[in-house]
């Protein structure tokens, strides 16, 4: 990419005065708090680290607080993407400040294609995803303080397309990622083992991220105050995910397992499976990832579940017992794995009918 020298901003109204010259009322609809302070909006854009020289893709700009702060630290260009198009004359003022190095869209960053304003010099050239500079020296950095109701559902796309080396994350780079959340939720991203936090997104997170949670603003930073403390979180894509595994199969493996904390691994996996081979392929699940059936899915490691999703993939690809073959082995009182290992069923354990005198014990 070649240098675009930094941008000194001539004296322009800030967020601030923008929204009071402009009447905008911050509206619900659009989940607007806003960060008007220039201290904190220079807090947020350090938390992203170095951005000289690079495109930024910032989303939900709202009066541009953030915005501006990316040119002061040396954005060369910033790509923004708004859906209230009551923003746009505020937003339009600054980007005549900054010569038009302020692109505007108006849209739905849930639907929005980014790779389609990434501009030639950027997707001409290819990073090398593996190498160490891949994220340091990536041209483009992904960054916002956007609404918190689209905070998950933004990164899940952009983890899906990191997964698959797809969307902006196509041309090599592993580009950084900097977003505002509820400091509750980015707990529970970064958290690990044996953490009260971890869960299904911690997996999912950390099989593909490295996670950290960069500054916390109290929820009375924002305009209007949030009603919770604020994170901003970064993930950088890692050189290799910890497992290679699907996105598809570690969320079902991850939802399933977390879906009741306290239950032993044995108890919630076996919702994976249907009810005809439930057993087996539950044994055989545990077994192959040399797990007990009282572990607790808290106490694993993203790892464990990277590899119970890659086995789980392999059972439920093999070809299915028919109806009758079941049968067959029922009868025989015996279930055989693919593993050349033979498992006995346990005799139904005959359990003793409950006396009057049992419960009232
Ligand atoms: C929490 S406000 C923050 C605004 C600004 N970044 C700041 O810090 O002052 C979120 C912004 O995202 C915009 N927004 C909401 N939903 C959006 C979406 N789906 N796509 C793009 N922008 C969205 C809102 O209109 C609003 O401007």
């Amino acid at each position: 990419m070649s240098y675009i020298p930094k941008v000194v901003l001539p004296p322009t109204p800030s967020a601030a005065d923008l929204l009071r010259t402009y009447k905008l009322p911050a509206l619900r609809r659009f989940a607007q708090n806003f960060l008007l302070d220039p201290r904190a909006t220079s807090k947020f854009v350090a938390c992203a680290g170095n951005i000289e020289n690079k495109l930024v893709v910032e989303v939900g700009p709202g009066p541009g607080g953030i915005t501006r702060q990316l040119f002061e630290h040396g954005a060369a260009r910033v790509a923004a993407i708004e859906k209230d198009i009551r923003l746009f004359p505020a937003l339009q003022t600054l980007s005549n400040a900054v010569d038009s190095r302020l692109r505007l869209y108006l849209g739905d960053i849930l639907d929005f294609n980014i790779e389609s304003v990434l501009p030639d010099d950027i997707t001409t050239q290819h990073g090398s995803w593996e190498s160490d500079e891949s994220s340091s020296c990536s041209p483009i950095h992904l960054l916002g303080n956007l609404p918190f109701n689209i905070a998950i559902p933004l990164l899940i796309r952009w983890l899906k397309q990191v997964s698959t080396r797809s969307g902006p994350f196509s041309f090599g780079y592993r580009i950084p990622i900097t977003i505002c959340m509820q400091e509750a939720v980015a707990g529970r991203i970064v958290s690990d083992p044996l953490m009260d936090q971890r869960g299904r997104l911690s997996i999912i997170f950390q099989n593909w991220f490295d996670c950290r949670v960069k500054h916390v603003f109290s929820g009375r930073a924002f305009v209007p105050a949030a009603n919770v403390n604020v994170a901003v979180i970064q993930l950088i894509p890692l050189k290799r995910p910890l497992v290679e595994v699907s996105y598809d199969l570690l969320d079902k493996v991850t939802r399933v397992a977390f879906h009741t904390r306290n239950k032993k691994m044995g108890t919630t996996i076996a919702a994976l499976f249907q009810e005809e081979t439930r057993d087996d392929d539950t044994r055989e699940l545990l077994h192959r990832a040399h797990l007990k059936s009282d572990t607790m899915c808290l106490t694993l490691a993203t790892e464990e579940f990277g590899q119970l999703a890659q086995i789980y993939g392999d059972i439920i690809s093999r070809p299915r017992p028919t109806h009758e073959q079941l049968d067959q082995k029922i009868n025989r009182n015996e279930l055989t794995f693919e593993l050349g290992e033979t498992y006995v069923r346990p005799e139904k354990i005959k359990t003793k009918k409950k006396s009057k005198k049992d419960w009232d014990e």
